[in-house]
Order: structure tokens, then C-alpha cells, then sequence
């Protein structure tokens, strides 16, 4: 039986450069939804600079019921992870280009509808993964996506298209790099074009990279897509686009609840859009159900 929220004061934490709306039009809706459902609220604004301990503090003195991220994956993830095994949940207004985790947990990206999960929501406990100490609420991955996520964090063009323009010029010579992989039920050892490690299902630009995975069942899973001719290509974006990945030939999915995994030094780790400095030996340990969050009551029903 998942709990029905009955919050008395709310955190906001609003990150002002996100998304391409006006901050004050969501603050002003905010606070008018606030003040008919009488909800005491608290605004932080992010700066990038100091926000975790900011937070932390202005939790530890508020006292707030529920803690509403409003933002991208950035300020979600910087969210999460402050509330990660606290009994506060998590509460998305999605403002991002890809807004990923938000998406998985079936959250309405129309502010007004994410705000009246307040009222209308049901608090559910999701895990995340821990990897060398990192925290990974949605998909992390090695190999080609993160290689473009890197060149497109130091290109000066923003969206998709970008995105998409670098990956497509990229591909013709990316060289896949080798790993070994072992799981607490199997070895693997060989070439991956990617390898996503995964709590949650879809990218932000809806590729379903881990059609069957679960946020709340104890596994993760290690989706790997091998080396393929060129010629497979758009077949395995159709895959990706289609919720088929893991029908293609190329592709194998490892499920599991810890694995250690060695990578080449020059391969990089990217989580929810970040690039971040590791060792060449990841260790991926499961976090059950460590995370409250807020989400729609139909993915209950879905769920259970
Ligand atoms: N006031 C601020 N000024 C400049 N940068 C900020 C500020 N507040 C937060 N940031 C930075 O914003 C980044 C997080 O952005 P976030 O992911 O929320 O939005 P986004 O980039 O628009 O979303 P997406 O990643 O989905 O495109 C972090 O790198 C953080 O340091």
C-alpha cells in the first residue's frame, strides 16, 4: 500500500537557468497553488555554487514535509541525492531538455499537473545505484553516448539537434573500447559500442535503452550494445525509438544486483548528463528502495 501525501510544508528548489520558461510565471504559479492547497512554502534558487549544503541547511532548519525539484536532470539528481535514505521525498517540476528520470516516473512535464501531485500523489520508494561513490538515480553509461555527451559539454550549441549532429559526425570513427565485466551472476568479458548501467529504462530523448527495467525491484541492469556493422545502424535506432533494443543481436543485457566493472583509462562515465572522474575499476553496488518520491497514482496501479 503505497502513502497518500498530506504535506503541510513544501521545499522548493528552482534552478533559474533551466528550461526557456519565465522563472517568476513558475514561482507565480507555484505560490498560487500553494496558498489554495495551504502549503507553507520555501523558495531556494540555485546558484551551481555551494546548492548541496545550502539545502541541507535550509532542510535541517524548515523542517519541510516534501522537497519539489524544478529544473533539469542536474537539479533533480542534486535533489535526490541530498534526500537519498531520508523518509522526505522528492517532488519533480521538470524544466530540462531531457528531463529523463521525470519521465520514467511517469511524472505530467505540464507544471501545474506535476504541482498537483501535491495534493493528488502517491509516495513511492525507488533505488538508485552507488558507483565508486557516485549516486545514479536514472542511467548512467561508458563508451559512445558518453564520448558525445563530452564533446557536446564543449561545443557552444544547445538541444537535441546538436546532439545529434556531433553523434552522426562522430560514429563514422568512434573505435568501441574493450571491458570485463563480472556481475554477481555472470562474467563478460569483450567490445562495446556503449555500456549503460541502468536503474531506469529511457533516455531523456525517449531511446528506451533498458525496455525491462524496474525502479523499485532490487536489480540494475548493464545494458551492453556490441560492435556492429554500419549498416545496422538505423535498424538499432529504430530498436532503441520502438522499446526493441534488447531483440537486436547486438545487444545483451546483464541484470544484476552488484558488479565490478574495468574500463579503458581513456573511456569516460557520464551520469544523467555529467561527466565524472573515476578509476578504471567501477564497482556498482544496489541501493534498495532508498529514495521517497512523489509520482502519479496510475503508476501504482501499472506497478503492482
Ligand atoms: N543560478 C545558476 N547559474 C548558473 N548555473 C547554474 C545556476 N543554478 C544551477 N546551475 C547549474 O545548472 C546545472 C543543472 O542544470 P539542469 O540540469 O537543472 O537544467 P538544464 O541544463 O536546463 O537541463 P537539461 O540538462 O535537461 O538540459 C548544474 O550544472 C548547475 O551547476
Amino acid at each position: 500500500m503505497l502513502q497518500k501525501p498530506s504535506f503541510q510544508k513544501a521545499l522548493f528548489v528552482l534552478n533559474p537557468i533551466s528550461g526557456d520558461i519565465s522563472k517568476e510565471e513558475v514561482q507565480a504559479m507555484v505560490e498560487e497553488y500553494c496558498y489554495e492547497h495551504h502549503l507553507q512554502l520555501t523558495f531556494y534558487h540555485t546558484t551551481g555554487d555551494n546548492d548541496c549544503n545550502e539545502i541541507k541547511e535550509l532542510i535541517a532548519t524548515q523542517k519541510p514535509d516534501v522537497v519539489m525539484a524544478i529544473g533539469g536532470d542536474g537539479t533533480v539528481s542534486l535533489v535526490a541525492e541530498i534526500l537519498n535514505f531520508s523518509s522526505i521525498p522528492l517532488g519533480i517540476i521538470p524544466l530540462g531538455s531531457g528531463n529523463g528520470l521525470s519521465k520514467d516516473i511517469g511524472i505530467p512535464q505540464e507544471i501545474d499537473q506535476a504541482l498537483a501531485l501535491l495534493k493528488n500523489g502517491v509516495i513511492r520508494k525507488i533505488d538508485s545505484l552507488d558507483i565508486n561513490g557516485k549516486t545514479v538515480f536514472h542511467l548512467s553509461d561508458l563508451g559512445f553516448n558518453a564520448f558525445i555527451v563530452k564533446k557536446f559539454n564543449e561545443g557552444e550549441t544547445r538541444g537535441p539537434g546538436a546532439y545529434a549532429w556531433i553523434a552522426l559526425q562522430e560514429y563514422i570513427n568512434y573505435a568501441p573500447f574493450s571491458y570485463k565485466i563480472q556481475t554477481d551472476k555472470e562474467y563478460w568479458e569483450g567490445e562495446a559500442f556503449m555500456v549503460t548501467i541502468a536503474n531506469a529504462n529511457a533516455f531523456g530523448s525517449n531511446a528506451t535503452i533498458n525496455p525491462s527495467g524496474i525502479l523499485d525491484d532490487g536489480f540494475f541492469e548493464i545494458c551492453l550494445i556490441e560492435p556492429f556493422p554500419k549498416g545496422a545502424a538505423i535498424g538499432l535506432l529504430f530498436s532503441l525509438y520502438t522499446d526493441k533494443i534488447h531483440n537486436s543481436v547486438y545487444s545483451r543485457i546483464l541484470k544484476c544486483k552488484s558488479a565490478t566493472i574495468r574500463k579503458s583509462a581513456d573511456d569516460i562515465l557520464q551520469i544523467d548528463g555529467e561527466l565524472v572522474e573515476t578509476s578504471d575499476t567501477l564497482i556498482v553496488k544496489m541501493n534498495t528502495k532508498s529514495l521517497s518520491v512523489l509520482m502519479p497514482p496510475v503508476v501504482e496501479e501499472e506497478t503492482q
